[in-house]
C-alpha cells in the first residue's frame, strides 16, 4: 500500500477526509465571522452589518442610502454599527471629536475607491481623496492661499461672464413663448461653466450649446455610480479595477469613466502649458477685472516650487472638476426647488433684495454676500441636500475614541452622513426635515455659528471642503440674479428626483421663467 493510501485508510476513505476538510473550514469560517461580531458587539447595528459589508453597499445600490442610514439611526440611536469595521453617527455633537483639526485621524479606504488609477502611476491622489496625511499637507499647502474668503472675490468677473451667458440663452430661448424647460440642467450648466472659466479661462459650452458637451456629465454620473457601492467594499474595488487586468479590461469595455475626466483634464493642461511657453497667454485682465485661472496659478506654483512633484496639477485640477462642479450646481438647484415650492420664502427674499440697491443685471458679491435672508437661503440650501451624501469615514487613531458615550477602538472606521446629521432633531428643531430658512435668523449670531458648525454639507475640521468660499460666491451670486430679474414658476414638483450615488444626484426641476418689470428688481 503506498504511502498516501496508508493515510486515507487509517481514517476509512477519502469521503470522511473531505467531510473533516470541510468541517475545519466551516469551523474556521464561523470563528472568523464571530470574531468580526464581537470586535464591535457593544455596538447597536442589524446584525448582517457586523458580519458583512456588502448589506451596506447594498443600500448604496439601492441609490437611497442616506433614507435607509436616517431608519437605522431611527431603530438603533445615534451610533449604529453598518458594518463589520463601520459605525455612523448622526448627533453633530460627534463632528469635532471625529473631524479634528490635527493630523492622526485619517480618511478610510472609501477615498481610495475615488482615486482614478493608472496601470503605470498606480492610484492618482488628490487633495480630497487621499490617505496620506503627510501628501495631504504636501498638495494643499501651496494652492491654499488662492481659497481663503479674502482671495475667492477675485475670481468674481469670471463669474459675471458666465452669468452674461446665462442671460443671453435663458432670454433667447424661454422667455418668449413661457416653453416649459429643465431649469435644474441649467443651473448645473451653468455651475459647470463656471468652474471651467475658473479653471481653465474656457467654457465648456454646456450654456452656448443647452447640451452635456462631449457626455462630461453623463461621465460623472457613470464614475460615481460604479464607485459608490465599491466605496463601501474597497478591497473590491481594488480587485476590480485597481491592478492591471481590471484596469485592461475597463478600458477595453470602456466602462472607467475616470479615465474620462482625467483625459479631458490631461488636455487642458498641456493646452494651457503649450500657450503659456510659446508667449501667448498673458494675464492681462479684462473688462470683468478678471485675474488668472485656477490652472495658471497651479502651473506657475508647480514652476516656483521644487518641492511640488509634476503631477500634483493634475491632481488640483482635477480636484476642480469633480469637487467643485456638481457639487455647486447641486446647492443652486437645492435653494431654487425649494424657494419655488415654498413661494412666501421667495417672496421674503425678493423684498430683501429689492430694498438692498443692487447693481443690474447682476449684483456685486460685496452687495449680497451679508444680506441676512439670502444667506438663511443658501445655508438652508446646504443642509437641506449635501450634493455628497455617503458617511464621510475617518480611521480611529490608537488609543480608540469616545463619541456619544460609545467607546470606538483604534482601527474602527467612523462617519457621519450630512444628510443625516443635517437633520438632527435635536439640534435643528423638530422641523428639520423642512425648509425653512427662518431657522437661521431667529436666535443670536452665537446660535447662528452652532447651526453652521452642526451642518456637516462641506465637511469638518482638517479636511473641510477647500472651496466652499467659491461654491456660496458663485451661488449668492446667481440667485439674487435670477429672482431680480425673472419671474419663475415650477412645473410639477413631484418631477424633481434625487439619486444618492455618493453624488447626491438630483433630475427634473422644470420651470416656465417670464422677465419682470425693468424697475421690478429695485425698490429704491
Ligand atoms: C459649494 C459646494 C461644495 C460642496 C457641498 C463641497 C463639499 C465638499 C466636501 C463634503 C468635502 C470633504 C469631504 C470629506 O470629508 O470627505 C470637500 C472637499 C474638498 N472640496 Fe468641496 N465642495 C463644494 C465646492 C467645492 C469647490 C467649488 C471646490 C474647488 C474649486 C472644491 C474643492 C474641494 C477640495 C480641494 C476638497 C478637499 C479638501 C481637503 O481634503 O483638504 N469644493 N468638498
Amino acid at each position: 500500500m503506498s504511502s498516501r493510501g496508508a493515510i486515507l485508510g487509517t481514517v476509512g476513505g477519502s469521503l470522511p477526509v473531505v467531510s473533516l476538510v470541510t468541517c475545519v473550514l466551516l469551523l474556521l469560517v464561523v470563528f472568523q465571522l464571530w470574531r468580526t461580531w464581537w470586535r464591535l458587539r457593544h455596538i447597536p447595528g442589524p446584525f448582517p452589518a457586523s458580519i458583512t459589508n456588502f448589506q451596506r453597499a447594498r443600500w448604496v445600490t439601492t441609490k437611497r442610502a442616506h433614507l435607509i442610514l436616517q431608519d437605522m439611526h431611527e431603530k438603533y440611536g445615534e451610533v449604529v454599527r453598518i458594518g463589520p469595521n463601520t459605525v455612523a453617527f448622526s448627533n453633530p455633537e460627534a463632528i469635532p471629536t471625529v473631524y479634528t483639526a490635527r493630523t492622526g485621524f485619517p480618511k478610510s479606504a472609501f477615498y481610495a475607491t475615488l482615486q482614478a488609477y493608472a496601470p503605470k502611476g498606480g492610484n492618482l491622489q488628490a487633495i480630497f481623496n487621499t490617505q496620506d496625511d503627510d501628501m495631504h499637507k504636501r498638495l494643499k499647502t501651496p494652492i491654499a492661499p488662492l481659497f481663503t474668503p479674502a482671495n475667492v472675490p477675485s475670481f468674481e468677473g469670471r463669474v459675471d461672464e458666465v452669468l452674461e451667458c446665462l442671460r443671453e440663452k435663458l432670454d433667447e430661448k424661454f422667455i418668449e413663448n413661457s416653453e416649459v424647460f429643465n431649469l435644474g440642467q441649467w443651473l448645473q450648466f451653468f455651475a459647470f461653466d463656471v468652474m471651467g472659466t475658473l479653471t481653465f479661462s474656457k467654457r465648456y459650452g454646456f450654456l452656448e450649446t443647452g447640451k452635456d458637451v462631449g457626455g462630461m456629465l453623463g461621465t460623472i454620473v457613470d464614475f460615481m455610480r460604479s464607485s459608490a457601492p465599491l466605496t463601501q467594499i474597497p478591497w473590491l474595488d481594488w480587485a476590480l479595477r485597481k491592478n492591471r487586468i481590471g484596469d485592461a479590461f475597463q478600458r477595453r469595455f470602456g466602462v472607467q469613466a475616470s479615465l474620462g475626466i482625467l483625459g479631458f483634464v490631461g488636455r487642458a493642461i498641456k493646452e494651457k502649458q503649450g500657450t503659456m511657453s510659446n508667449g501667448e497667454y498673458k494675464d492681462t485682465g479684462d473688462k470683468y477685472g478678471r485675474g488668472k485661472d485656477f490652472l495658471t496659478r497651479y502651473i506657475e506654483l508647480q514652476q516656483n516650487d521644487p518641492e511640488v512633484p509634476p503631477w500634483a496639477v493634475t491632481a488640483w485640477t482635477f480636484s476642480n472638476v469633480i469637487a467643485g462642479s456638481d457639487s455647486v450646481g447641486s446647492l443652486m438647484r437645492t435653494t431654487m426647488f425649494n424657494l419655488l415650492v415654498y413661494p412666501h420664502t421667495l417672496e421674503k427674499l425678493y423684498d430683501e433684495l429689492r430694498s438692498a440697491n443692487l447693481s443690474h443685471p447682476f449684483p456685486k458679491y460685496s452687495e449680497v454676500r451679508n444680506l441676512p435672508y439670502l444667506d438663511a437661503c443658501v445655508q438652508e440650501g446646504i443642509r437641506m441636500h449635501p450634493p455628497f451624501a455617503l458617511p464621510f469615514e475617518r480611521v480611529v487613531p490608537k488609543g480608540g475614541v469616545t463619541i456619544l458615550e460609545h467607546y470606538l477602538p483604534a482601527g474602527t472606521a467612523v462617519g457621519g452622513s450630512p444628510y443625516v446629521v443635517n437633520r438632527h432633531k435635536g439640534m435643528f428643531g423638530e422641523d428639520a426635515e423642512f425648509w425653512r430658512p427662518e431657522r437661521w435668523l431667529e436666535k443670536d449670531e452665537m446660535h447662528k455659528r452652532k447651526l453652521e458648525q452642526a451642518v456637516l454639507t462641506f465637511g469638518a475640521g482638517r479636511r473641510i471642503c477647500l472651496g466652499r468660499h467659491v461654491g456660496i460666491l458663485e451661488i449668492k451670486k446667481l440667485i439674487p440674479f435670477l429672482i431680480l430679474n425673472y419671474d419663475i414658476r415650477i412645473v410639477d414638483p413631484e418631477k424633481f428626483e434625487l439619486e444618492n450615488s455618493w453624488f447626491f444626484f438630483q433630475r427634473g426641476l422644470y420651470a416656465r421663467i417670464q422677465k419682470r418689470a425693468k424697475d421690478a428688481g429695485n425698490q429704491s
